[in-house]
């Protein structure tokens, strides 16, 4: 059993085994374009429940791509994606989708607060009052982020790690099942890649299924579950069954992957990996 399969969820339950009726998401022939350029060809997959789920490849594999269609905002042109057994579209309300982060023009009124309080806005409507529950979701989302200090901060004035920060706490401000980040650790200082690292970790404690893409192998092991991506998705499942020497050296090219004794696909290191 994982790491996180092994979680007790803080409201005393046992944390379940994922089974068929635990599947997070699950495609069928599955292909998604923008506009005329076809950018994940017919894929099928299926992804668990309750866990963290990394999704890996190289640059314009398609991983952003398959993340918007898990989220709802991309609607596959062939076949079907489902999330918590209904169509992405339908579920898309109780998904938090942080999307990468992106700089802010210099003076941009937005202060820290407000942009997480945008957050909860999913469930009150932009010109909705805010509850107390909300107002409540809104300082656990700060201090899980460590960024309560930078409260009255304008975005423009903080670092990328900052800004990237201060995105995921609005995305756990709303209110949701499924957390989705396209490269939330991607050129991060230490401290912001540690705070989300862990959150990523967390979340399932919660009740929360985690589903982010990455360029890191180390994260991608991590993982419950990795979705290997090349233009369409090439595996799927258990980290040690998918980032194989194999699949790793079909998706990058053979010879791209130098691996030092001790790497992590040798057998001394594999071997005092947790076992499932
Ligand atoms: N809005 C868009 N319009 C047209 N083509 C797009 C758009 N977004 C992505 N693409 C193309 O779709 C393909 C998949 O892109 P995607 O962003 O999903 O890849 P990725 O694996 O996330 O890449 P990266 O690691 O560089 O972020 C690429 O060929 C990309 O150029």
């Amino acid at each position: 059993m994982s790491a996180a399969h092994a979680h007790t969820h803080p409201t005393g339950g046992a944390h379940r085994l994922p089974g068929p009726a635990d599947e997070l998401a699950c495609g069928h022939g599955v292909e998604l374009r923008h506009g005329e350029h076809l950018a994940v060809r017919a894929s099928d997959f299926s992804l668990p429940a309750g866990g963290v789920v990394a999704v890996i490849g190289p640059n314009g594999s398609g991983k952003s791509t398959l993340l918007q269609a898990l989220a709802g905002v991309l609607k596959p042109t062939q076949g079907t994606v489902t999330v918590h057994g209904q169509s992405a579209e339908e579920h898309a309300r109780k998904v938090s989708f942080v999307m990468q982060s992106v700089q802010v023009p210099p003076g941009t009124p937005l202060t820290v607060q407000d942009v997480v309080t945008m957050g909860t806005y999913a469930g009150t409507g932009w010109f909705g009052r805010l509850t107390r529950q909300d107002r409540r979701r809104v300082d656990e989302a700060m201090e899980r982020m460590k960024i309560t200090d930078l409260a009255r901060r304008h975005l423009s004035e903080l670092s990328g790690g900052q800004r990237q920060r201060v995105y995921v706490a609005q995305g756990l401000a709303q209110e949701h099942d499924v957390l989705m980040l396209d490269e939330p650790l991607t050129g991060l200082d230490l401290v912001s890649a540690q705070t989300i690292d862990e959150l990523i970790h967390e979340e399932p404690t919660r009740g929360v299924s985690v589903v982010f893409t990455t360029h890191d192998l180390d994260e991608a092991f991590a993982a419950e579950h990795v979705v290997l991506m090349n233009g369409r998705v090439v595996a799927s499942g258990p980290p040690r069954g998918v980032l194989t020497r194999a699949n790793l050296e079909a998706v990058y090219g053979i010879g791209t992957l130098h691996a030092p004794q001790g790497a992590f696909w040798d057998e001394p290191v594999e071997s005092e990996r947790p076992q499932d």
